[in-house]
């Protein structure tokens, strides 16, 4: 373990690089104490079950009222191809902002379609404005959640609130969880599917594990039920061992430092870690490393969880990330409400995905695909 405390980026770095880390993980990265406080509170309010099964209705009422009627609308239909990346990232904006701020009114929501838009557009001018917006809509989330009553709500925001009045901090926590919850849920989405498309046994056995636990022909509805879904869990960790959202990360040392194996770090070097190659790397996970095999997770048909610093997909020690029980609710609850619905496969079958530069996994051109009604027979 090092001694030091790494920071997230040297004094001086470019507004773009640190826009990079606030997309990517928010604005916790503010120093010592300050972080620490921040840090604790969010891990308490998250630590609750209650957050959890909140999370859980929230992504479902999402999934009912917009994802499933997207999928409808292209099913069946000709030549009618769904970038699905591009729609689990609308979906993905929308879920974390009603988990944060449910019931909000009608000039939020047009603050929410400027910064979509601004958020598909690249230029660092374009992205100074889409933050300036980002701040306006997280004070406006706070005004109208202190004018409407905080006491008796569930979102997270209210949570927030109930413990704290510090204005900074409640903006600084709504804009971290838009930010960090947006990307990498949709990223992981996107993997999971292309994965899917072209390994048909796993589907099968997701299905077949759904009737076992759910019913036949049943849909999702608890939240304990969720929980006995172990070869789905195990899909998801698969499939994020093969593409971890965030490919790699790096920290800036403090102080010089020796790491365990005795390499000596120099003050102010950058240390990047690396999920997505450690996923690929035969000496962590054995001979059949390429191979996307959930079976590897489960001992007895029950789900294992591996050591974080073997599968540093969600970071691990005191940079765990705070989001990780409401990702893994997401990702189980919009993969099994699509599968079971619906038959999804490639427009493009033969190409592997390519990724575009960024903090986040992006599939370059999205995932182009063709959508039909499970009822419908081939
Ligand atoms: C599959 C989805 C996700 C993945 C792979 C992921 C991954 C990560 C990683 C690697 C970090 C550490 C970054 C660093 O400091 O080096 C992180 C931090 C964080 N994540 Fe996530 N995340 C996911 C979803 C979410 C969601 C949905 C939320 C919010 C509900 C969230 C909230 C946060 C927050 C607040 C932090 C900052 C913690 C801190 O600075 O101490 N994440 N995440």
């Amino acid at each position: 373990m090092l001694k030091t405390r790494f920071e997230n980026y040297p004094k001086g770095k470019s507004f773009s690089a640190i826009l990079g880390d606030l997309l990517g993980r928010g604005i916790f990265n503010v120093d010592g104490e300050s972080w620490r406080f921040q840090r604790k509170m969010a891990c308490l309010e998250l630590g609750r079950m209650s957050i959890r099964s909140y999370a859980f209705e929230t992504v479902n009422n999402e999934i009912e009222s917009h994802l499933i009627p997207l999928l409808s609308s292209v099913a069946g239909k000709e030549n009618a191809v769904l970038d699905l990346q591009d729609a689990f990232r609308r979906f993905s904006f929308d879920n974390i902002f009603e988990t944060l701020s449910s019931e909000s009114h009608g000039q939020l929501r047009q603050l929410v379609w400027k910064i979509k838009r601004m958020f598909n557009l690249g230029s660092e001018k374009e992205l100074k404005e889409a933050i300036k917006v980002i701040n306006v809509l997280a004070q406006e989330v706070i005004k109208q959640r202190q004018k409407m009553g905080f006491a008796a709500k569930k979102d997270l925001l209210s949570r927030f609130m109930s413990a704290t009045n510090d204005e900074t901090y409640l903006r600084d926590i709504v804009i971290s969880f838009l930010l960090a919850g947006r990307d990498t849920v949709a990223s992981a989405l996107t993997s999971l599917f292309w994965l899917l498309a072209s390994h048909p046994e796993v589907e099968a056995a997701i299905l077949i594990e759904a009737d076992r636990v759910i019913g036949k022909n049943k849909e999702l509805t608890t939240f304990e039920q969720m929980r006995e879904l172990h070869y789905l869990t195990a899909t998801i960790y698969e499939s994020m061992r093969h593409y971890p959202p965030i490919q790699f990360d790096s920290k800036f040392c403090l102080e010089d430092d020796v790491l365990p194996d005795g390499t000596f770090v120099k003050r102010g070097t950058r240390v990047t870690y690396h999920p997505y190659a450690m996923g690929r790397m035969e000496d962590i996970w054995g001979p059949d490393c390429l191979e996307f095999k959930p079976e590897r997770w489960l001992k007895d048909g029950v789900f294992c969880q591996e050591n974080p610093f073997k599968y540093p997909v969600f970071q691990a020690g005191v940079r765990v990330c705070l989001g990780k029980e409401m990702a893994l609710v997401e990702l189980k609850s919009v993969a099994l409400s699509l599968l079971l619905r619906f038959r999804i496969k490639l427009a493009t079958p033969y190409q592997t995905p390519r990724f575009s530069p960024g903090l986040t996994a992006t599939v370059r051109g999205g995932l182009p695909v063709l959508v039909q009604e499970r009822k419908t027979p081939l």
